[in-house]
C-alpha cells in the first residue's frame, strides 16, 4: 500500500489524484491533504478520506478546521502548513497539485524527507528547477512528471537517453484562442479564455495555454526533468491533443504517447509507476473514429509567451523565476478583470527587461527575486 501526501487536493488535479485512490484503495492510501480556501469541499474529503494531517491557507481557516475535525487529526495552516503536509513521517509518495512557486518550499522538504514526488506543480520546476533536480538526485528519490507531456516522454524514453535521443517534441493544443489571430484577441473575454477545446483545467493553466504560456513552462519543466538542451526540445502544435508528446531518437524512430486527454492517465501512471493499473472509467481510444491528426508549426511572433519563455529559458539563471513569477500576477490580473488579455505577455516582458539576472541563484536569491518581480509587476498594474 503506497502512503500519497497530496498537496492541492480540491483543485483540477487534487480531485482527479483523489478519484485514483477511491477506484483503487488496495493500492494507496492518503495521509496527509491540503487545500487553500475551498472549505467545504475540502472538509468533504478530510471526512472521506480521514488523513492524518491536513493543511489549509488561513490560521482561521486551521482554527475552525480543528473544532470540526477528530483531535488525532494534525491541522496546519499557510507555508509551514504545506511543508508539513508534503513531509509527513508516514507518507511515501508527494503528488504536488498546487498552483504556482507556493509549491517549491514543501516539494524541497518532501525531497529531504526522502519521498518520492508526483509532480504536476510545474511552477516549481520552472523557477528553480536546478535546485529541485540537484536535491532529487542527492537524495536518491524519483521525481515522477504528471504534467501530460512529460509523462508521454517518460514512458517513452529508454535506452541510452544522453547519447540516443535526439529531441523531445511537446505537443501544444493551441488553447482557447488557437485559431484567432493577434489582432482578433484584442477584446477576448475571460470566459471566452476559459473555455479550452480539449481539457477541463483549473483557471490559471487554462489561461495559460491561451497564451501558449503553459507550453513554454512546459519547455522549461522538460529541460529539468529530462536534462535535455534546449535546442534539443520543440513544440508542435497538434490541435487534437490525442498524441501527449513524442521522443526522437538518433535512427530517426520516433516514439509517441498517445491517448484520449484524461488527465488520470499520467496521474495514475505517477502513483502505480513502473505498474500499470487499469483505469476504471476511462475512455478508450478510437483512431478510426478520430480519422485525421493535424501538425503546425507555432508561429512565436503569435504566441509571444512561448518565445519569451524559450528566451528566459536559454538565459537562465533568475530570468525563469521572473517569467514565472510576472505570469502568475498577470494571469491573476487577467482573470480579475485588471488587465486585458493581451496584457500578460505585454507585462512578463517588462518584468523580464528590467530584470538584473543572477546566474547560479541559490534557493534564497530565487525566493527573493519571485517576491520582487511579483511587487514590480503589482506597481505596473497600479
Ligand atoms: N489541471 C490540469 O489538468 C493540469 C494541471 N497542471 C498543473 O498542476 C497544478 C495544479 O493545477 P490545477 O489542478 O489545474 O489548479 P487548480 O486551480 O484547479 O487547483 C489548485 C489547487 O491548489 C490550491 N491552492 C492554490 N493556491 C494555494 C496556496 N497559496 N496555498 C495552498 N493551496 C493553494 C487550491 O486550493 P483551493 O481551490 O481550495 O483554494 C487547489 O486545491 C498547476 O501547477 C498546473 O500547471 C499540469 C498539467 C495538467
Ligand atoms: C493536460 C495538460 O498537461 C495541460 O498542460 C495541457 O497540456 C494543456 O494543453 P495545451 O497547453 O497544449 O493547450
Ligand atoms: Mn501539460
Amino acid at each position: 500500500m503506497k502512503k500519497i501526501s497530496l498537496l492541492g487536493s480540491t483543485g483540477s488535479i487534487g480531485t482527479q489524484t483523489l478519484d485514483v485512490i477511491r477506484a483503487h484503495q488496495n493500492e494507496f492510501q492518503l495521509v496527509s491533504l491540503s487545500f487553500g480556501r475551498n472549505m467545504e469541499l475540502g472538509l468533504q474529503q478530510v471526512h472521506e478520506f480521514k488523513p492524518e494531517v491536513v493543511s489549509v491557507l488561513t490560521k482561521d481557516m486551521a482554527d475552525k478546521l480543528k473544532v470540526e475535525l477528530p483531535a488525532n487529526i494534525k491541522v496546519y495552516y499557510g507555508e509551514e502548513g504545506l511543508i508539513e503536509a508534503a513531509a509527513f513521517e508516514k507518507s511515501d509518495m508527494l503528488i504536488n497539485a498546487v498552483m504556482g512557486s507556493v509549491g517549491l518550499k514543501p516539494t524541497l522538504a518532501a525531497i529531504e524527507a526522502g519521498k518520492d514526488i508526483g509532480i504536476a506543480n510545474k511552477e516549481t520546476l520552472v523557477t528553480a528547477g536546478h535546485i529541485v533536480t540537484e536535491e532529487a538526485n542527492k537524495y536518491g528519490v524519483k521525481l515522477i512528471p504528471v504534467d501530460s507531456e512529460h509523462s508521454a516522454i517518460y514512458q517513452c524514453l529508454h535506452g541510452d537517453v544522453e547519447k540516443e535521443v535526439r529531441r523531445l517534441i511537446l505537443t501544444a493544443s493551441g488553447g482557447s484562442f488557437r485559431d484567432k489571430s493577434l489582432a482578433e484577441l484584442e477584446g477576448v473575454t475571460v470566459k471566452e479564455a476559459l473555455n479550452h477545446p480539449n481539457w477541463n483545467m483549473g483557471a490559471k493553466i487554462t489561461i495559460d495555454s491561451a497564451t501558449m504560456m503553459n507550453k513554454g513552462l512546459e519547455v522549461i519543466e522538460a529541460r529539468w526533468l529530462f536534462d535535455m538542451d534546449y535546442e534539443q526540445i520543440d513544440v508542435i502544435l497538434h490541435k487534437e491533443s490525442i498524441i501527449h508528446s513524442m521522443v526522437e531518437y538518433i535512427d530517426g524512430s520516433v516514439l509517441a504517447h498517445l491517448g484520449t486527454p484524461d488527465m488520470r492517465v499520467p496521474i495514475q501512471y505517477a502513483m502505480s509507476y513502473p505498474k500499470r493499473l487499469d483505469l476504471h472509467g476511462g475512455e478508450k481510444l478510437n483512431l478510426w473514429e478520430v480519422g485525421t491528426l493535424h501538425f503546425e508549426d507555432p508561429d512565436l511572433e503569435r504566441f509571444r509567451c512561448l518565445k519569451l519563455a524559450f528566451e528566459a529559458g536559454k538565459v537562465g539563471g533568475t530570468a525563469p523565476t521572473v517569467l514565472n513569477a510576472a505570469n502568475e500576477v498577470a494571469v491573476d490580473a487577467f482573470l480579475n478583470g485588471k488587465i486585458p488579455f493581451l496584457g500578460i505577455d505585454h507585462f512578463v516582458e517588462k518584468a523580464l527587461s528590467s530584470h538584473s539576472i543572477i546566474k547560479a541563484p541559490s534557493l534564497n536569491d530565487i525566493v527573493m527575486v519571485d517576491i520582487e518581480t511579483r511587487r514590480k509587476v503589482q506597481t505596473y498594474l497600479n
